[in-house]
């Protein structure tokens, strides 16, 4: 992905996000504080349905993730079945690639760039019971927001997508 089709915080991309070609500085749409620019008007109503139509945004967008992971590492951290997988991690750092990850994955505008989640992982023994403690964490967190069971079940699909990388299990075939 070019870091030219991305928005960033001063200013606009150059190139369209949905197209890939060079955009019309006039098609643009402010979303969370950056200025996303298009090649075509099609382009800007297909990116903004995008937006309309995912997890991330349903869910109340940047502010919301942010919030959930904070409250969600604090449940980890106290949580003896997974904690101790933190122990030497950077937690702050953590706390932001998480946010990234999840916002990324559940539709928001801004591209994952770090590790995949098998690399990520690999050599931790992760088991599924760690698995499930953490995903267990993150359902308690999204009820603790009020977030609807219906969410909640959308939410936890997306990261069971992830699965078979964070357990370092052989990848499915296709
Ligand atoms: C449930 C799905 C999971 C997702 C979406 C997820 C996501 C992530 C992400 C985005 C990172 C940062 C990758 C990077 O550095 O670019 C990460 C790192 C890490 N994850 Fe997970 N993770 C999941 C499950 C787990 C589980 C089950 C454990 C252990 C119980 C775990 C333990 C860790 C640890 C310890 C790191 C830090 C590695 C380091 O910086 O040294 N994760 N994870």
């Amino acid at each position: 992905l070019d870091p030219a089709s991305i928005a960033g915080e001063t200013q606009a991309n150059t190139l369209c996000p949905v197209s890939n070609k060079a955009v019309n500085p006039a098609i643009t749409v402010v979303y969370e504080g950056r200025t996303w620019a298009f090649a075509e008007e099609a382009c800007k109503t297909q990116w903004e349905k995008a937006r309309a139509e995912s997890l991330y945004q349903q869910l109340g967008g940047k502010a919301a993730i942010d919030a959930a992971v904070e409250a969600f590492y604090v449940k980890v951290l106290a949580d003896e079945r997974v904690k101790h997988f933190f122990d030497d991690v950077s937690m702050e750092k953590q706390r932001r690639k998480q946010k990234e990850f999840l916002s990324a994955a559940l539709g928001g505008p801004l591209p994952w760039t770090g590790k995949d989640m098998r690399k990520a992982h690999a050599g931790m023994e992760i088991k599924e019971e760690h698995f499930n403690a953490i995903a267990e964490n993150l359902v308690a967190t999204l009820k603790d927001l009020k977030i609807s069971d219906e969410m909640i079940g959308k939410v936890i699909a997306v990261v069971a997508t992830t699965k078979d990388d964070v357990l370092n299990r052989p990848k499915k075939a296709e």
